[in-house]
Order: C-alpha cells, then structure tokens, then sequence
C-alpha cells in the first residue's frame, strides 16, 4: 500500500483584504502519495506557488487543513514548523535564497550544519557530480552563473535526504541539457530513494518528468494526470487557460 506524504484539505488563502482583496486558495484539497514525483500546473495567478509554500508549512492559511507525514502543519506553533521545515523538506525557490558570503559548497551543507549533522560524503559526491558542480565548489553565489546557482540550491535541498522535496520551476534557469539532468534526477530521488517530490513548472516537458500532473485553476484542484505527456499536458493546459481568463474579464 502506498503510504501518503501530504494531504491537504479544503484550504483557503486571502491576500489583501476589501475590494483588493485575491482569494489565491479557494477550497484547494490534494493528495500527494509518498515517493511520488508530483508536478503542479496552471495558468498564471492559479495559485500554484501558495499552494506549494502552504503545503511546506511556509505560509499559514486561512482556513483548512495540511498533513504532512501526519504532522498537522496548520496547527503547529512557529517553532515547531520551524523544526518539520529543517528537519523533513527540502525547498528549491525560484530566487535561489543563497547565502552571498559562503560558498557554494558551504550553501549545499548548509542545512547540515544548521542541524548539527555529518554530512554522508558519498551522497554529496554523488549529487555534486550529478549537478555537474565539482568545478564550482569554492566560488561565491555572485561568481556562478544563473543555472550553477539554481544547481547549487538543488544539491542544498537534496543534501539531508529530506523525505520531501519542493521545487519552484527549478528548471526555469537552466538550459534543455541542464534542464534534463535535474528532473533525471528528481526522478530518480523519487523511485529509488522513496523521496517525495512536489514540483510547480508551466514547462509541459519539464512536467512529464513527473509521476503524476496536478492541475489547478482559480485556487482550487481541477483534475490531475497520471504517467502524463507533453501533448496530453499542452492539451488539458489549452483547456484550462481560456476559462480563467474569461472568469477574470467578468
Ligand atoms: N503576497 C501577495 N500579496 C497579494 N497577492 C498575492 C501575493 N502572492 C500572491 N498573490 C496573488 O495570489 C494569486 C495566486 O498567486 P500565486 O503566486 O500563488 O500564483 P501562481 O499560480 O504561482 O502564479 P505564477 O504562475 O504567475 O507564478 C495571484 O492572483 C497573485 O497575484
């Protein structure tokens, strides 16, 4: 039986407030099966990446509720989501969140060092040859280029083997062969390390890397897509972009 790594129910999430108020969640329930590849897709606005940070226990809710590894992360005090954070997922933003000053192998041991543990010497070998960076290791975020940064943000979330994994179009910076390598691997973290992997693209190639597509559309899950490609991806997208932007005229 597979066992379940995220279930989120029914969650709702308000920016601003009165007539510049967005509703960016709107009753958005999902199920995200441990050592699973999961993409999340949508048109721009759907609320993909509040999705994602409510999900990681990032950003709080309005209403709702997040179980991740049967932790319910709505109700845990700061410090406590603070602890599920360092300890069980490991992020990849669209901006990298490097540190300037250290380098970059000092920014993938980060999460190490912050919770006091050995690095495994043959897991960092293996993810910094994989993220082709070994040439890279002692230079500073402002001495790399765009896609050896976002490389080095993917060796730091995968370097404490956490049990979850997000991603924030983590190809975005990266060229096609670049690009190809990192879901590769995204892959292969999911079904032969069991880690759970939850990804937000607009790329339909980057996408069918995935297990399984989820689709969203004004804050809520509209369907999903199982062992997808890319055309079948292009083709639920096309029918998706249309009624939102038509909703948004009204
Ligand atoms: N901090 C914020 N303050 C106000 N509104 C916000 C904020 N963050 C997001 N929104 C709004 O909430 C809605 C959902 O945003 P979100 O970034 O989750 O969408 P998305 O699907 O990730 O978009 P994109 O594909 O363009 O990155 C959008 O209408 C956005 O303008």
């Amino acid at each position: 039986m597979t066992s379940i790594a995220i279930e989120a129910r029914d969650l709702v999430k308000t920016y601003g407030k009165g007539d510049t108020a967005v509703r960016a969640l709107d009753g958005a329930s999902l199920t995200v099966p441990a050592g699973q590849f999961t993409a999340i897709m949508g048109p721009s606005g759907s609320g993909k990446s509040t999705l994602m940070h409510a999900l990681a226990g990032l950003d709080e809710v309005d209403a709702g509720q997040v179980l991740l590894g049967g932790a319910d992360v709505t109700r845990l005090g700061e410090r406590q989501r603070t602890l599920l954070r360092r300890d069980r997922i490991g992020f990849v933003f669209q901006s990298f969140n490097l540190v300037p000053t250290l380098t970059a192998a000092e920014n993938i041991h980060l999460p190490l060092t912050l919770a006091g543990r050995r690095p495994d010497a043959a897991w960092v070998d293996r993810l910094v040859t994989t993220l082709r960076l070994s040439e890279r290791l002692h230079h500073r975020p402002a001495q790399l280029s765009g896609g050896q940064q976002q490389r080095v943000a993917v060796a730091r979330a995968l370097v404490a083997r956490p049990e979850t994994v997000f991603a924030d179009e983590p190809t975005g910076n990266l060229d096609s062969r670049a690009g190809e390598a990192l879901l590769g691997f995204l892959r292969h973290a999911a079904h032969d390390l069991g880690q759970t992997i939850v990804m937000v693209t607009h790329d339909p190639h980057a996408a069918s890397y995935a297990d399984r597509i989820v689709f969203l559309a004004d804050g809520r899950v509209v369907g999903d897509l199982l062992d997808p490609t890319p055309a079948e991806i292009l083709g639920r997208m096309a029918g998706l972009e249309p009624a939102t932007a038509a909703r948004k005229e009204n």
